[in-house]
């Protein structure tokens, strides 16, 4: 693909939002600017705890869906419970899904420790075939649910450098500063910024 386009495959229309804000604030970009594509095709998810694992199967449909040769990327985005050894991590998805953010929020009630991390990892197949990993970590805790609730698990997650505040009450750029996303967004962008893909 030419004008360094890359195809981002989600069907989740937040995730994208943020994405995009992240990869198109300029820093020092090498004169390289990145256009991105987005499909929004429905990838199948690995029953896993490796989140490497995970990611490489999402990576691995992409570019069957796409053929090969199109620089593209995936992400997976996993909330893991240190009460709970790391669950609900990926299958935070369902759990949202079926009982919603207060029953998530009640699962912990029997426990002290709330501690949590938000972790976002991407996997990146570049034109030659080459998959490459990078992730973000973001630690807090699970509070009940403040702020709004249009993207997933974001009024119901603290994190510790966030004075305070959930995802959700933060504003877009300031979520994106500190967050899971943020931080493995940063790192692929440098990758793109300083290697051919
Ligand atoms: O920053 C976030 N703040 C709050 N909630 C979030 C965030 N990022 C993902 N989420 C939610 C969406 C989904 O319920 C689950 C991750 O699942 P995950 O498979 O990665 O996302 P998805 O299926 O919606 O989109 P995709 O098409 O990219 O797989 O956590
Ligand atoms: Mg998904």
């Amino acid at each position: 693909m030419s004008n360094n386009e890359i195809v981002f495959v989600t069907g989740n229309a937040n995730k994208l939002k943020e994405v995009q804000s992240i990869l198109t604030q300029e820093v020092d970009n090498n004169n390289k600017t990145i256009h991105l594509i987005n499909e929004a095709l429905d990838l199948e998810e690995l029953q896993d705890t490796d989140l490497n694992a995970i990611a490489l199967a999402k990576g691995k449909q992409a570019v069957a869906a796409l053929g090969k040769g199109k620089p593209v990327f995936v992400e997976d985005t996993a909330l893991r419970f240190d009460e709970f050894n790391g669950l609900p991590g990926a299958y935070i998805k369902w759990f949202l899904k079926s009982m919603g953010l207060e029953k998530i929020v009640k699962m912990l009630e029997p426990f002290e420790n709330k501690n949590a991390e938000a972790v976002t990892t991407i996997c990146f197949a570049d034109s030659r075939g080459e998959y490459h990993f990078f992730q973000g970590i973001t630690r807090g805790k699970i509070v009940p649910s403040r702020g709004p609730t249009t993207f997933g698990w974001d009024s119901i997650f603290e994190p510790f450098d966030s004075h305070g505040l959930t995802y959700a009450e933060m504003s877009k750029d300031a979520k994106n500063a500190i967050s899971h996303r943020g931080k493995a967004f940063a790192q692929f962008k440098e990758y793109l910024y300083q290697n051919d893909f």
